[in-house]
């Protein structure tokens, strides 16, 4: 995992659209400036955390934080180590119930659902490690959450394959997801989300461990899932080229709060942003 001053100057030099890598799509247009966004602005079918904090223990992992994912966007998550990334994904997925604030699928508050709840109402995500079922084949990992989620065997046999199939990894079907290489495991993980097309889809590092020119493959998947599935994406990544080159719009988490939102060229300028990731005072 980069550390502060890695990912920093990588964020700083980047310019956002002259070194595209091969593989890796152009961004979607960006849909907003850098003006802050909270849950009361959202549409009737965003995903949004309204005021969440969340305390372990009496330490404050994250405090009164405010996002909005959109359908059609991929909406990039970053800040340093430690800085709450996860902790908000839990929270938007189920996974964490927060201390306060709320968690809203269009106007309907679904503060404290369960993780299955969330995903039986669209809000489907990936882990940073796989989490697949290692003596199950990886048909059956991604055919079982198909089933659970009230397909038919046959039709979750065949989505499975189609999701399986358009991330380059039909081949390994048969194979016992435990024998798996760390790259597919990470494109079948990303089809178990997938494979009843959720309406969000939050990536916790998908790219973590890859090579640059793995990175940019998978990421170039990531890119094409809103005008695929017609959902939204909420990408966490540590890689700031690939986040600078994928995501429309960009939230900026240190220390647990928010301290910017906006366009990738918006955020890169914001001192805050600066500081946050040189350490500077
Ligand atoms: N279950 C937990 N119990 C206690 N503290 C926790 C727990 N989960 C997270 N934390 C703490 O909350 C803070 C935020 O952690 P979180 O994992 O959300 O950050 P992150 O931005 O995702 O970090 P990273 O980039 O390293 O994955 C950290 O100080 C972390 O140690």
């Amino acid at each position: 995992m980069m550390g502060r001053r890695t990912e920093a100057s990588v964020a700083l030099r980047h310019s956002d659209t002259d070194d595209r890598p091969p593989g890796v799509a152009n961004p979607l247009p960006s849909p907003m400036s850098a003006t802050l966004t909270h849950a009361s602005d959202c549409s009737a079918t965003d995903l949004a955390a309204a005021g969440i904090s969340v305390r372990f223990q009496g330490l404050a992992a994250i405090s009164e934080v405010d996002l909005t994912v959109r359908r059609g966007e991929v909406l990039g998550l970053i800040g340093p180590n430690g800085a709450g990334k996860t902790t908000l994904v839990n929270c938007l997925t189920g996974h964490q119930r927060p201390s306060e604030g709320r968690i809203l699928l269009g106007q309907m508050d679904i503060t404290g659902w369960s993780p299955q709840k969330f995903r039986r109402a669209g809000v489907a995500r990936t882990f940073q490690s796989g989490r697949l079922f290692k003596d199950m084949t990886v048909l059956e990992n991604v055919e079982t959450t198909a089933v659970g989620l009230g397909r038919s065997r046959r039709a979750a046999a065949r989505e499975a394959m189609d999701a399986l199939d358009w991330l380059g990894v039909a081949d390994s079907a048969e194979r016992l997801a435990g024998v798996l290489p760390y790259t597919d495991e990470r494109r079948v993980a990303i089809a178990r989300a997938l494979v009843v097309p959720p309406e969000y889809l939050l990536l916790d590092e998908p790219a973590a461990g890859m090579s640059d020119s793995e990175c940019d493959e998978l990421l170039g998947f990531v890119n094409e899932i809103p005008g695929r599935y017609g959902c939204g994406v909420l990408l966490i990544e540590h890689n700031m080229r690939v986040v600078m080159n994928s995501c429309s719009r960009i939230v900026v988490l240190d220390g647990g709060r928010r301290i910017a939102e906006g366009t990738p060229e918006a955020v890169q300028k914001e001192p805050g942003v600066i500081s946050a990731y040189l350490g500077e005072g």
